[in-house]
Parts: C-alpha cells; sequence; structure tokens
C-alpha cells in the first residue's frame, strides 16, 4: 500500500509552476523526508498531498487510492502545518476539547498522559508556551487523532537542538508504533537520525525518492587526487568538491564498483548525498531510472 501517490502532478500559480511533472509513490510504512530549497515546491505537495490545495495537472492519492482531501482520505491524515499553528489564545485544555469535538476519533487519555509527561500545564494559554512546547502541543493533538498518516510541514524550523531533538523523538516514536509519516524539513541532521524514505524537490520537480538504505547503497565518496578528477568516468558523477590536494567525488557506485588505483572508496550518509543533489539540481537518482542513462552533473 502506498500511502501517497502522485502522478504527472503540477500546480501553477499564475505563471509560476510551484510544482511540475511529479510522479512518486511514497510505501506505507516509512518516515518520510521531504526536503530541497527554499521554494522547491514542498509546501505544495504537502497541501495537494492533505487536500488543502486542488493540482492544476495529474492527481494525487493517499492511503491506498483515496483521493486527496476526500472524507475518507481526511479521516486517515493529520497534518500539521508550517510552524506548528496552535490557537494563541485558547488554554491547553480548550484546545484538546476543540480537538476532541472536532473529530470522529480522539485519543483523550494519550494526549493527556503526552501533555501531563511533557510537563505541559493544561490551563496555561497555548500562546504563552515555549515554541518546543507549542509544537509538542500541535503533534500531540495529531497523534490523538490516530491517524495512519502524520504530515508535518517544517515542525522543527524555529526550535532550539533540545526541542528540536524531542520533537524528532516523538515523530519517530509514531513512526515506530507504525504510523507512515511525511515531513518536511531544512533540518538534514535530524532527518539523518530518523527518516528511511527521502524525497528531494528541486525547482518544482522530484530529483531523488527512494529507500534511504538503497540511496545510501548506491553511492559511494571517492576521495583522491585533485590532477585526476576530471579524468573518472567509470560510473556517473553527481557532484565534485576539489580541494587543493585531493577532490571528493560523490559517485553513483555500489560497494562491489571498482575503485580507480589512487582512490579512496567510503559510504556515504543522508545528509553528504543530500548535500550533493541539492548543489547539483540537474542530477537526479529515481526509482526506474538506469544510473548509466540519467542526467548526472558533469
Ligand atoms: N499561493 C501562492 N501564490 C503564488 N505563488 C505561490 C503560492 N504558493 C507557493 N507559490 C510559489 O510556488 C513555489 C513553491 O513554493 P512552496 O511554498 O511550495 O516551496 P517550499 O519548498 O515549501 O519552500 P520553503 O522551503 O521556503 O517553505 C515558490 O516559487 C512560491 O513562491
Amino acid at each position: 500500500m502506498n500511502v501517497m501517490e502522485a502522478s504527472g502532478l503540477g500546480k501553477r500559480y499564475g505563471r509560476t509552476w510551484a510544482l511540475r511533472e511529479c510522479t512518486l509513490a511514497i510505501p506505507a510504512g516509512y518516515l518520510a523526508a521531504l526536503i530541497g530549497p527554499n521554494g522547491a515546491g514542498k509546501t505544495t505537495l504537502l497541501n495537494l498531498a492533505v487536500g488543502l490545495a486542488q493540482p492544476s495537472t495529474g492527481a494525487v492519492t493517499v492511503l491506498g487510492g483515496r483521493p486527496a482531501g476526500s472524507p475518507v482520505a481526511l479521516d486517515g491524515i493529520a497534518f500539521v502545518a508550517q510552524g506548528t499553528p496552535v490557537h494563541k489564545n485558547l488554554s491547553v485544555a480548550d484546545m484538546l476539547h476543540l480537538t476532541r469535538n472536532l473529530n470522529r476519533r480522539f485519543d483523550q487519555a494519550y494526549a493527556e498522559a503526552r501533555l501531563a509527561e511533557l510537563d505541559i500545564p493544561r490551563n496555561r494559554r497555548a500562546g504563552r508556551l515555549s515554541g518546543g512546547q507549542q509544537a509538542q502541543l500541535a503533534l500531540t493533538l495529531a497523534l490523538a487523532r490516530r491517524p495512519r498518516l502524520l504530515v508535518l510541514d517544517e515542525p522543527v524550523a524555529m526550535l532550539d537542538p533540545v526541542a528540536r531533538h524531542d520533537f524528532m523523538a516523538t515523530v519517530a516514536a509514531a513512526a515506530d508504533d507504525g504510523v507512515s509519516v511525511l515531513l518536511s524539513s531544512h533540518v538534514l541532521a535530524d532527518l539523518e537520525r530518523v527518516a528511511n524514505y527521502l524525497i528531494l524537490l528541486s525547482r518544482g520537480r522530484v530529483q531523488v525518492a527512494g529507500e534511504v538504505d538503497d540511496l545510501l547503497g548506491s553511492h559511494r565518496m571517492l576521495t583522491g587526487p585533485t590532477g585526476e578528477a576530471g579524468r573518472y568516468s567509470e560510473r556517473p558523477v553527481v557532484h565534485v568538491h576539489r580541494a587543493e590536494a585531493q577532490a571528493h567525488l560523490l559517485v553513483r557506485a555500489g560497494a562491489d564498483d571498482p575503485v580507480p588505483p589512487g582512490w579512496q572508496a567510503q559510504p556515504v550518509g543522508l545528509e553528504e548525498l543530500a548535500l550533493a543533489y541539492l548543489r547539483e539540481p540537474a542530477a537526479a537518482a529515481l526509482p526506474g531510472l538506469d544510473a548509466e542513462s540519467s542526467e548526472v552533473a558533469k
């Protein structure tokens, strides 16, 4: 089952294409990270997936083929919009009450226990909570709806490192409990710890999509003499970083691929991989795209 499937999905605002020809299938059971530079189309894609925006082209379904925005889709999705919004003038208890009344399913016991664990006072106005507490409140309310898919748009952007860590730990725990998660963020280091599926958007298009283990297994960092970097042609090169003596090449190669004499190959992490693609918007790593025939940076 795919928690989200997009085919030829596009969204245009006036003359600007916020998202173009987006074809994706995110399987259930993953914590999927959605990354990309400012303006790449992340919020647009998430808004289309939760039914807050209508496509200009193509289609998007969620939770095994349900049209995005349909009642049955909305019932299974919890969405926390950018900036983890809370009603600033309502108390925590009022927000709990409101959310319970607006939703068919709401696990009051879970919400109460979680807020107690987080030391969030029930009678405090939401606007008076710290940024970290507001984010945790929004996340608690979302999870208390017992969603099958949790969608989070840049939830940790404003949080300090400890609050960010705690927030991501709650999200990871939900994923461990079987909730599929789709989360956009610029904080690659946080995602490195928890994400097991990666989608990278660039200029409104999908640039990289796939299971993190597959992506890491099919890329290597080669280190060797800078003078020889231009001659390497065995495998497609995504990004070249030239220092004085040594060059670092992020290449599309597996552990069994030969390494040229004088060069060393190292596995890559998610942050390194993402940075290489972010620096080379023309390079792509997509399912079904053969390494040899793919567009890669020269
Ligand atoms: N309502 C809108 N009207 C006009 N243009 C829009 C609208 N929403 C988004 N856009 C444009 O579409 C593009 C993609 O925007 P989007 O907010 O989806 O990017 P993003 O990847 O979420 O960016 P960020 O990381 O800054 O949040 C941008 O060029 C943006 O200016």
